[in-house]
């Protein structure tokens, strides 16, 4: 607010709207933004930190170009918030990652001035260089592209690929390296250290203060020698830029460190990039959470709350109630990796940037050495773990399903050609919730299925995925993958003594004489409820849960097809290859001919909402569970 009351935020509905103000508001913009984007968040949990530490980049960018013509490419996308406050979605935000309302990353279906759809991290150079090129094509006059990456995207091949086919290209391109020192744990690796050394420019100024003392030592006196002490400085720095970076070295034209929170400093340094052409990086320095203390003293826990939070406190609104509650899946995992690496020396565990997200910063607090969080790298998280494995390692390589996406060919040709034991614990298995369409793991069994040395395994609760660990680790099982939902299991007292389970073998948690449900994973205990409900409806259900879709439990198979020809399959991915698909390949296969139907995600990508609501919109919920079985009885 000015000190005339005036909000200059609510003036602001597009970007046209924020160029109309002079660059003495912007300051005022960036508080009221800001505030905004802690209003928002406080009352509707989603990412937070990130897109607090790019509040004045975001309204210089928006000042300084032409969008939507210009384009602005957001890496990974959870950062750009303010991006879609400016653009148009003001007064939507409210409804943010909710169901029926606002991606939480950008999307091209939403709006003209979201260059390119994202949500998985390392994109933007690549995408972007596209569109500079695509322009010149198109002979778009002027047309600047910009591509926005945080340090912690920069550590991804990916973004390296892109790079490197930048350096090569003249395009009219520019980097914006937001470089905030964290990924959602502090960020990893060389290139971390490295963007530090030049930010900090240790080399620079070690060797200019040997120069100075020698200088000292010459005595350039006079009425010049101030001047002459500045030139032969600007050309030290000048010499060691070009020879210690790596950027110039690349041939690709390196600005900064700046000050991202200066948003005067930042209009003027982007309006003079604006007339440099070619390929040029513009290194930032950001705070993530910047404006919010505890965000910014807890950036780890404030990536994303998670909770609805007082904002003039940051107390947990959300009740959290008294009663013990079960544990979620990612934690069983963390406490069981410890529990079997204590007994099993070769035991490691490695994850690719999620170290708190999938729960092995229990096992890196316990045991440092033997658990790697190795950065935004998948592919590498996968083929480093076939290399550990060749040796002798035994790896528990923990991978977001969805994520799990960039690494297939490496699981392919690195670790299921050469059978070798790794063992892949793919969290977030399933529709994810407010995510959406980016981050739900729903390929995961269909894409895995077709490759052979694999085992498939899906746990029904917190027990199974205690026992599938533990079987899993047990000599030479080959390429093992263990697949487990976001969120809670189901039971409070789930820290069971560990037992090994049959490869294969399947259960049957229920009888019944009309109709059989085949489940895997813990879709199956609201199966359970479907066929009570049925049952009581005079309709007489059994359950069989999979819990391995590879190997197949051929014999459950003969004993259901044998006995039932009214089934219903219930997956939490895919009906399109996934578990569903390999009980019609069973039944053909075997002359069976039974009325089936397969309940799962259908073919088509599936957006953000709840679990709940979208379980429901996909009809695999309890209700669509009872409605499938008596559709088949009409
Ligand atoms: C391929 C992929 N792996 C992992 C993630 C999960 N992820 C989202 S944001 C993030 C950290 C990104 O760090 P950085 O780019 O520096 O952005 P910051 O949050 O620091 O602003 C990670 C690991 C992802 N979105 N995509
Ligand atoms: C943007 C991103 O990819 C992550 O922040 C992701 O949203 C984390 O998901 P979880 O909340 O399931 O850990
Ligand atoms: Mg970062």
């Amino acid at each position: 607010m000015t000190e005339e009351g005036h909000n200059l935020l609510q003036q602001i509905n597009t970007p046209d709207d924020l160029r109309k103000f002079s660059e003495k508001d912007l300051a005022q913009i960036c508080g009221e933004l800001r505030e905004f984007i802690i209003d928002a968040v406080s009352c509707n949990p989603a990412h937070f930190g990130a897109s607090l530490g790019v509040v004045e980049l975001t309204v210089a960018l928006h000042y300084v170009f032409n969008t939507p013509y210009d384009k602005l490419v957001w890496d990974v996308g959870h950062q750009a918030y303010g991006h879609k406050i400016l653009t148009g979605r003001k007064n939507d935000f409210h409804s943010n990652r909710k169901y029926g309302g606002l991606s939480g990353f950008p999307n091209t279906f939403e709006s003209k001035y979201d260059a390119f759809g994202v949500g998985h991290s390392s994109t933007s150079i690549s995408a972007a260089l596209g569109m500079a090129i695509a322009a010149e094509k198109n002979k778009e006059k002027n047309k600047q592209v910009v591509a926005i990456i945080g340090d912690g995207s920069m550590t991804a091949g990916l973004a390296f690929e892109g790079i490197i086919n930048l350096s090569k290209s003249k395009s009219n391109m520019l980097v914006v390296l937001n470089d905030n020192r964290m990924a959602i744990d502090p960020n990893v690796g060389g290139l971390s250290d490295y963007l530090l050394d030049i930010s900090t420019s240790q080399t620079y100024n070690k060797v200019r203060s040997e120069v100075l003392r020698g200088l000292e030592k010459l005595k350039i006196t006079g009425p010049n020698s101030r001047g002459k002490i500045v030139a032969i400085n600007n050309s030290i720095k000048a010499l060691l830029t070009k020879q210690s970076n790596m950027f110039e070295g690349l041939n690709i034209r390196y600005f900064g460190p700046v000050d991202g929170h200066d948003i005067n400093h930042l209009v003027k340094v982007l309006n003079d990039l604006k007339n440099i052409p070619g390929p040029k990086v513009l290194h930032c320095l950001t705070k993530k959470g910047k404006g919010f203390k505890l965000a910014e003293e807890n950036q780890t826990a404030w990536h994303a709350p998670g909770a609805r939070f007082n904002k003039l406190t940051g107390e947990n609104l959300d009740s959290i109630s008294k009663k013990p509650r079960p544990p979620r899946f990612q934690d069983v995992f963390g406490h069981t990796i410890v529990e079997l690496a204590e007994k099993n020396d070769k035991i490691l565990g490695i994850t690719p940037a999620m170290p708190s997200g999938c729960s092995l910063n229990i096992m890196m607090e316990k045991m440092p050495d033997r658990a790697f969080d190795v950065g935004i790298a998948e592919q590498h998280a996968v083929t480093f773990s076939a290399g550990l494995a060749i040796d002798g390692m035994l790896p528990f390589c923990n991978i977001y399903s969805s994520f799990m996406q960039r690494a297939y060919d490496q699981v392919i040709h690195d670790v299921a050609l050469q059978n070798l034991n790794v063992v892949f614990c793919l969290d977030r298995g399933g529709l994810v919730g407010a995510d959406g369409a980016t981050h739900h793991g729903v390929y995961d069994l269909a894409f895995f299925r077709p490759i052979p040395n694999m085992i498939i395994s899906s746990p029904r609760n917190e027990e199974e995925l205690r026992n599938l660990m533990y079987t899993a680790q047990l000599p030479d099982k080959g390429p093992f993958v263990i697949r487990y939902p976001r969120g809670l299991g189901c039971a409070v007292n789930w820290k069971t003594p560990l037992k090994e389970l049959k490869i294969g073998k399947g259960q049957k948690l229920k009888e019944g004489s009309d109709l059989a449900f085949i489940t895997i994973g813990p879709i199956a205990n609201k199966a359970l409820q479907a066929c009570h409900k049925l049952d009581e409806q005079g309709i007489s259900t059994a359950l069989y849960d999979l819990r391995f879709i590879k190997p197949l439990d051929t014999e459950m198979l003969f004993e259901i097809f044998n006995k039932f020809n009214k089934i219903i399959t219930v997956e939490d991915g895919t009906v399109v290859g996934g578990m569903g698909s390999a009980i019609t390949e069973f039944m053909a296969e075997n002359g069976f001919v039974a009325h089936i139907k397969k309940l799962g995600v259908p073919d088509k990508f599936i957006e953000h909402g709840t679990q709940t609501e979208l379980q429901r919109d996909c009809g695999f919920d309890k209700q669509g569970m009872i409605e499938a079985a008596k559709s088949m009885f009409l």
